[in-house]
């Protein structure tokens, strides 16, 4: 029926696994050979039920070697449990090894349980009801609005700058919040904050007004003559919080001065050398698109850095700026370029504002971003997408001016969440991948979101293994728990520790292909991205990402989650839940851009995590019915693992040859733990993300723990979905590949929503303490000792 490493769907006999009678007296020697033969005898009647039994866990459930029956106290049957209560489906039995407490001076053996057996049940009732194919499509939020209606002309711009976005960007109405910001930004000299939904074009609604207006500083009178020259003047300040993202910005203002050749753009990034940067600062700009850190750099050690005729600043994704901890780098920027335009005394530049502008721009609007805007904006005007659409819990900021504290996701993005017991959490996502690629017609991309940089660096190598080496893996299978074995007993060993903590991580490519997801006809490539790759790597890694013309996947940490505007982006996978429902927003908002279609999936556990479907719920609002549907792990795995029969793509087999989708899932798994356990490489970046996962886990926002709460973590059944056999208090991988200080601004990077939540604690103590103490507790608990790895490695 099955191959050797199946494991489920089998009979077992009454009577097969009978509890071994116990001997007493007579000589030993006797007392040992009518054991043998016992154990001989169980052997085969085992082989005698015509079922295939993984020959590892044959060995687990009792019938192994001598050495281990005599070291076991409890009889074999007692630890072998057969599940009539599978998950789903008709009601095969499954054997499983029920985890034994380490005994001191033993040598812990590997556990291998069923990945349908004892798994907490869903409360969640789903509704089962079709969507209606004649239901009227929702009317995308953040689409153009009609061009018979409006069209860049009739909001100031020049017929100029309107012909060259319709025939170089093929760009011809605006969005609703460039209708907004356009006009004000236009013709008043008021500070505003820009907030809109993801994807609704906020970076156009704050560049054209700016470059229109330097255009009209000073306008060439014919082609051959330039106007103002590189050298006539700093006139605009662009922050972003990523190199990423301030590289996209500059891209776009490049394509927009295409028009208007003689202003001069430029970035100062960091990751770059500061000397070249001098030089070109020293040549001179108009337009300066920077990260803050770097600015501030600039500002105090580059004298050719002449800002006295700066009359922008921009501060792009507001609350992410705050949350990776720029906000005293802002400070010092605003107060030296308050000290240079006090003493220029404001030269007066028709057509430029005559004081400095402020523009504070974000898709979310939370306390970090108040904290900006009471640091940079006066009497800001507040510009929404849609000023009709108020919230009852509006009030005033500091400024006076209304916010909006209501945002939502894009009304044509279809949401989903699926609720996946842990230990199926890798064989869902495996479907759900499959499920995505197989589907769709054309290239397809799709962006998975982790928690930490170590998860990103096992799931990449997961997906990209090669799956011809699985039957050799299979055949060596029992070799490699030996060696493992050996590995085991010698983790207490210093040298070793140190050993692996100088060679954390296997040498790894940002991109391949995918031997899991690909199918004859179609290659799926996956690429990674994380904080702790180097900048030239990410920059490469998310434009290959973005021209590749296969189907491609991104697996990435929330580096990628913000402002990032990534072509046919087609579904978000957020298979770990985002550390703060802000975050989560921004995330699912990297599809279903510019009126276009999206959809986005949220992975969460049965128990508290279903909590959260409420979220999701409020978020969508009526809106809920038609484009957020829930789904068990059971239909994902279905659809993603189908049957012969389902995959109309193949020819028809016989009906011997058809394999449920849970023996597909389960064969998926094992060749996944056996890989794993082939490969030290593998095996410590497993355990690695495994323990980062977890200390991640501890980072949700104090308001959100209620369903994200470390405390309900069965870690046994979440080390399962790293291909991890090990008992979770035997996973200790000493060693950090980060620095010290890089991780403190990783926790703050990733940890931002925490610290938030913390400083609205009143007490001050607060949760985000607690519960990294929470986290260390079950850490120390898992491995007795943290081991070095004292910090998440989250970027
Ligand atoms: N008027 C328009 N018509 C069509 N497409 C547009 C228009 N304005 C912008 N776009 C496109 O919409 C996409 C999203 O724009 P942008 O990145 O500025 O969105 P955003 O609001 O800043 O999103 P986020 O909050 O995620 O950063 C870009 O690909 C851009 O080219």
């Amino acid at each position: 029926m099955a191959d050797d490493g199946l494991l489920v769907n089998f009979e077992i006999p009454q009577g097969t696994l009978a509890t071994k009678s116990v001997l007493r007296g007579g000589p030993w020697s006797e007392r040992r050979r009518i054991r043998q033969q016992e154990n001989y005898h169980t052997k085969k009647r085992l082989r005698d039920t015509n079922t295939h039994i993984d020959s590892e866990l044959l060995e687990y459930v009792g019938t192994g070697t001598n050495h281990e029956s005599k070291r076991r106290k409890t009889s074999p049957a007692s630890e072998a449990k057969v599940h009539a209560k599978p998950f789903g489906g008709p009601k095969p039995y499954h054997i499983t090894a029920s985890p034994r407490e380490p005994r001191t001076g033993a040598v812990d053996k590997p556990i291998i349980s069923s990945l349908f057996s004892s798994n907490p049940e869903s409360k969640t009732t789903f509704d089962d009801k079709p969507i209606d194919p004649n239901a009227e499509p929702v009317e995308p939020s953040n689409a153009p609005l009609s061009k018979e209606l409006l069209n860049f002309t009739t909001l100031g711009l020049t017929p100029a700058i309107a012909a060259h976005l319709t025939s170089k960007l093929a760009i011809s109405a605006p969005t609703s919040i460039q209708r907004a910001a356009i006009p004000t930004l236009l013709n008043s000299d008021e500070d505003a904050f820009i907030q809109a939904e993801t994807g609704s074009g906020k970076t156009l609604a704050y560049l054209l007004p700016i470059v229109q207006r330097i255009m009209a500083l000073s306008r060439p009178k014919s082609d051959a003559e330039d106007g103002i020259a590189r050298n006539s003047g700093l006139f605009a300040i662009i922050l972003a919080p990523t190199r990423e993202l301030s590289k996209q910005i500059s891209v776009v203002l490049e394509s927009l001065l295409r028009r208007a050749h003689w202003i001069v753009a430029g970035a100062v990034l960091g990751g770059e050398s500061k000397k070249s940067e001098k030089a070109r600062i020293r040549k001179g700009f108009n337009i300066l698109v920077a990260t803050p850190g770097r600015l501030a750099d600039h500002l105090e050690h580059t004298e050719a850095l002449d800002t006295s005729s700066v009359r922008w600043l921009v501060l792009d994704e507001g609350d992410r700026l705050v949350e990776l901890g720029f906000e005293d780098d802002i400070k010092k920027i605003i107060s030296k370029l308050d000290f240079r335009l006090h003493k220029s005394q404001g030269k007066v530049l028709e057509s430029l504002p005559k004081k400095r502008v402020t523009i504070l721009c974000s898709a979310t609007m939370r306390t970090d971003v108040e904290r900006l805007g009471t640091i940079s904006l006066k009497d800001a005007a507040h510009i929404a997408a849609d000023p009709t659409h108020t919230d009852p819990s509006s009030e005033s900021n500091p400024n006076g001016t209304q916010v909006e504290k209501k945002f939502s996701v894009p009304s044509q993005l279809k949401q989903s969440y699926v609720i996946v017991p842990a230990k199926l959490r890798l064989v869902t996502l495996i479907a759900s991948l499959k499920r995505a690629f197989i589907r769709c017609k054309t290239t397809t991309k799709v962006i998975v979101f982790v928690s930490c940089a170590d998860s990103v660096d096992f799931h990449f190598q997961a997906l990209t293994r090669n799956e011809s080496n699985d039957s050799t893996i299979q055949a060596d299978a029992t070799k490699e728990a030996e060696k493992e074995k050996d590995k085991w007993r010698s983790k207490n060993d210093f040298k070793a520790k140190a050993r692996a903590s100088q060679q954390p991580n296997v040498e790894l490519g940002t991109s391949a292909n995918s031997p899991s997801l690909s199918t004859d006809s179609q290659q799926v490539s996956v690429f990674r991205l994380h904080g702790s790759l180097q900048q030239s790597l990410r920059t490469s890694t998310l434009q290959a990402f973005s021209k590749s013309s296969n189907p491609s996947l991104l697996l990435c940490t929330d580096i990628a989650s913000r402002g990032l505007d990534l072509p046919d982006v087609d579904r978000i996978i957020e298979y770990d839940p985002a550390f703060s429902r802000e975050e989560h927003l921004h995330r699912v908002g990297r599809t279903a851009r510019a009126g276009n279609e999206g959809a986005a999936t949220i992975f969460l556990q049965p128990g508290c995590e279903e909590g959260y479907v409420d979220v999701l719920k409020a978020e969508r609002g009526d809106l809920g019915a038609v484009n957020l549907r829930g789904m068990t792990a059971e239909a994902v795995l279905r659809a993603g693992f189908p049957t012969v029969t389902q995959n109309a793509g193949r020819p028809r087999k016989n009906v011997e040859e058809l394999q449920p989708w849970e023996v597909l899932a389960t064969d998926f798994q094992l060749a996944v733990e056996r890989w794993a356990l082939a490969e030290p490489g593998v095996l410590e970046a497993a355990r690695r993300a495994f323990q980062s996962h977890i200390r991640a886990y501890a980072t949700h926002v104090k308001d959100e723990r209620q369903w994200f709460d470390m405390k309900q973590l069965h870690l046994g059944h979440l080390a399962k979905a790293f291909a991890l056999r090990d008992r979770p208090g035997s996973v200790n991988v000493p060693g950090l590949r980060v620095s010290a200080g890089k991780v403190k601004a990783d926790r703050k990077q990733a940890g931002g929503g925490a610290k938030s939540a913390k400083k609205s604690d009143n007490d001050g103590q607060g949760g985000e303490d607690a519960d990294i103490a929470e986290a260390r507790r079950k850490m120390s608990r898992m491995g007795r000792s943290t081991g070095g790895a004292s910090e998440f490695n989250l970027a």
